[in-house]
């Protein structure tokens, strides 16, 4: 007969808390007299009875057998193994816990459990435990599945608890199901009907992402049925996943049916999609945004090749051939598929092939690759250089789906995509014909695309507040400074349209020591993620301030930027739409703001114009001429821009020199390669191009770069200390001693650090 003892499920815990101490006193105990203390036993539960009647406040009974009670003299008990040697199925197995739960665990449970115990597997054991692993995640999709279609949606909302996925709980994914308790995922119940896998459910619920965005919801349904899709949505609404979550399930779709089959071996892999994007920075992100999907995932390991340039050719070839995902930018994707190593005839395979950001990729820049690569991803076509000798392996024809997203289409390609307008016959020349040919060259399987346009009415997102600061042309650094101190612990990308300017507004704020990073195209890759890591990382300073050029007007999704600001007047409408667009993403708010020197009005007019052309029609008469709507006029105080000049002034002297000293030793260390190359002697008053010139265009900035350059490390140091000090107090508008003494100041308000610590007296915010 079992030794038996009272189980009660609803005091375990403290009861089991309270014996803690007392077992760790037996345990010492029972090493010395080969005795065991009752949490060192591995009870098993008894089976309830049909009738509780006798149980007498007891829930439940456990037992162990093979073991005897030795009574101590303060009146608790030990036990002993009546074979002497305590044997395993008496020893209570090792749990992460112990102590806070009563395991319960067979003899077979407590072997697998411990490692120090489990026996090497056989072959055929692995074999076995393969297969019923296999069976039973079928199994379970299966009933996922069909209990997801089944589940009343009353029900689903009775059973549902706050922080808890109801798909989740509702179906019988045991792995999601302990996923979502660990990690508190959110309800997803609202991306019910798009037909998704439990663990995109699962993901989902993790990444907190509770309904679908718009352009998901239209989107998603069509890609899964098969359909080429064209989806237009405004910046930051999701249109990533709108694609990236078809696409895992078709990989999990296609994993599912492999396994059926036979596990396809690494080497013969091939692609599932093909994600092309126009800048380097982008495709990381997308890479990193749907890599988040599937670390989300239980048990869904697609690979991600990143091929963009800037990084290791042999590394990015390696990555590319276990690839299930490839993203992109085309330079770089057509360099590697054009190496001959077989890898296009893989990429031929692709079920999707996606063109982020279209109309950038389609149009000026992009052809030539975007061209080539097209060309290859069609059988028989110039371009297939690896694979001409295998042409007479006759193949199924690509039947590949075409995905093409952004938040602009110009006018002509949008109309053209959906299928509105003839397309032309082929003259590649010119530039329009050129995209013509592209869109043709992508061969959709469809003759019309599925169109998705989920905001015709604006382009612009639906929390952004547009603004334009206007100001003297030579004083926009002003300006620039006076706008970033009025948006203190915001986090803000100034964009220019030049790497020159990037690089001197940089140096610029960096001398008014705010905390500034670069970004253009002339950076070396690793420095321009660094710069975008720096810049977005969540313990970076909240004030933090990207200058960029366009490069990162599209795509970039960095949490928190609270503003946008356009130094330089952007040279078309869809720019001011992409880089207004890098802040109010998700829902979130976010302000635009246009730094506009007089002479550029009537170019900001233009562009406001075009950008809110709907809206005004609709505003007004709705079949009239579009109205400009003008962006709301911010009035900048006029004290501050006055208090700020001085520091400015110093700031640019310390910059302009630093900038014009750069140049010089640059332009000296080549000439004198070059005179060394030439084996002439050096001398740079001969070669000073300043000397016997000056009159003609440019001759006046080279004479200012040289006296720039000609200020000596003791005025440097002057300047630098002069502006330190500056630096170092608030800036006063109008707040004098007798204010301060005549309580017209909340001291404690100030020193409590509340409202812009960047002045004293009271500040009218930029309201809009
Ligand atoms: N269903 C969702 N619920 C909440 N947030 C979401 C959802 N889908 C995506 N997001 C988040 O929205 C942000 C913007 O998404 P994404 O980068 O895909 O936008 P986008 O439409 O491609 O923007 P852009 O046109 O600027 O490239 C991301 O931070 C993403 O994590």
């Amino acid at each position: 007969m079992g030794q038996k003892r009272a189980r009660d499920p609803k005091a375990q815990v403290s009861e089991a808390n309270k014996r803690k101490k007392a077992v760790k006193s037996d345990k010492a105990s029972s090493d010395d007299h080969g005795s065991l203390g009752v949490e060192d036993l591995n009870w098993k539960e008894v089976a309830m009875p049909d009738r509780m009647d006798d149980a007498e406040g007891f829930f439940g009974l456990e037992e162990i057998e093979g073991v005897d009670i030795i009574k101590q003299s303060d009146g608790g008990v030990h036990f002993k193994a009546k074979s002497g040697k305590p044997t395993k199925s008496i020893i209570k197995p090792p749990s992460e816990d112990d102590g806070d739960e009563w395991g319960g665990f067979s003899d077979e449970d407590s072997s697998k459990k411990s490692p120090t115990i489990e026996k090497a597997p056989t072959t055929t054991q692995v074999k076995e435990d393969k297969k019923s692993k296999k069976d039973k995640k079928k199994e379970q999709n299966k009933a996922m599945k069909e209990s997801k279609e089944q589940k009343p949606k009353e029900q689903k909302s009775k059973e549902s608890k706050p922080g808890q996925n109801q798909n989740i709980k509702a179906g019988l994914s045991f792995t999601a199901l302990d996923d979502v308790e660990e990690d508190e995922g959110v309800d997803v119940s609202a991306w019910d009907g798009l037909n998704l896998s439990p663990e995109t459910f699962t993901a989902l619920s993790k990444m907190k992402f509770s309904s679908p965005s718009a352009i998901q919801k239209a989107s998603i349904p069509l890609i899964l049925d098969g359909h080429d899709v064209v989806g237009k949505a405004s910046t930051g609404s999701g249109k990533t996943l709108a694609f990236g979550i078809p696409i895992i399930e078709h990989y999990l779709d296609k994993r599912g049916k492999q396994e059926e089959q036979s596990e396809q071996s690494e080497k013969n892999k091939s692609p599932i999609a093909l994600i092309l994007s126009p800048t380097r920075e982008l495709a990381h992100q997308l890479g990193k945004h749907i890599g988040e999907l599937i670390a989300n995932s239980p048990d869904t390991n697609a690979r991600i090749a990143l091929i963009t340039g800037g990084m290791s050719i042999q590394k990015q070839q390696r990555q590319l051939a276990t690839a299930d995902i490839v993203i992109g930018t085309p330079g770089r994707v057509w360099e590697i598929l054009s190496t001959g190593t077989g890898l296009i005839r893989k990429m031929q395979k692709i079920q999707f092939l996606v063109v982020d950001e279209a109309d950038r990729l389609l149009s000026e820049g992009h052809f030539k690759e975007m061209e080539d690569i097209l060309n290859a991803l069609d059988k028989h076509q110039a371009g297939d250089i690896a694979d001409m000798d295998h042409e007479e392996e006759d193949e199924e024809p690509s039947q590949r789906q075409t995905l093409v997203f952004s938040a602009t289409f110009h006018k002509d390609l949008q109309q053209k995509l959906a299928g509105k307008s003839r397309w032309a016959s082929s003259d590649m020349l010119d530039n329009k014909a050129s995209m013509e040919y592209l869109l043709k060259k992508l061969n959709f399987r469809e003759e019309k695309p599925k169109f998705v346009d989920v905001n015709p009415e604006s382009q612009m997102a639906i929390g952004l507040k547009e603004g334009i600061v206007e100001c003297p042309a030579m004083e926009k650094d002003l300006y620039l400074y006076s706008v970033l101190l009025y948006y203190p612990k915001n986090r803000t990308i100034v964009f220019t349209n030049s790497i020159s300017a990037v690089r001197r507004i940089t140096q610029l704020l960096q001398a008014l020591q705010l905390p500034v990073f670069a970004l253009h195209s002339n950076m070396a890759q690793k420095a321009r993620l660094r710069s975008i890591e720096r810049f977005s990382s969540p313990t970076a300073n909240p004030s933090s301030i990207l200058v960029a050029t366009d490069v990162a007007a599209r795509g970039l999704d960095i949490k928190g930027i609270n503003c946008v600001i356009h130094y330089h007047v952007p040279r078309t409408a869809d720019a001011y739409v992409h880089r207004s667009g890098r802040t109010a993403r998700a829902g979130e708010s976010g302000k635009s703001i246009l730094i506009c020197a007089p002479e550029e009005v009537v170019g900001v007019a233009r562009l406001a114009g075009k950008v809110h052309t709907k809206k005004a029609r609709k505003a007004g008469d709705p079949d009239g001429p579009s109205k400009k709507i003008a962006l709301e006029s911010l009035d900048i105080d006029r004290r501050v821009v006055a208090r700020l000049r001085p520091r400015m002034a110093l700031a640019k002297r310390i910059t302009d020199s630093t900038i014009a000293k750069e140049k010089v030793n640059t332009e000296d260390n080549w000439l004198r390669a070059a005179a060394d190359d030439l084996g002439v002697e050096y001398d740079s008053d001969e070669f000073d191009p300043s000397k016997g010139r000056g009159r003609g265009r440019g001759g006046g900035r080279e004479r200012r770069d040289k006296e720039a350059s000609e200020v000596s490390k003791t005025e440097m140091a002057g300047l630098r200390a002069e502006l330190k000090q500056q630096l170092s107090q608030r800036v006063n508008i109008g707040v004098s001693e007798k204010y301060l003494t005549a309580g017209r100041i909340d001291i404690d308000a100030l020193l409590r650090g509340e409202g812009n610590d960047a002045f004293l007296g009271h500040l009218d915010p930029l309201t809009f």
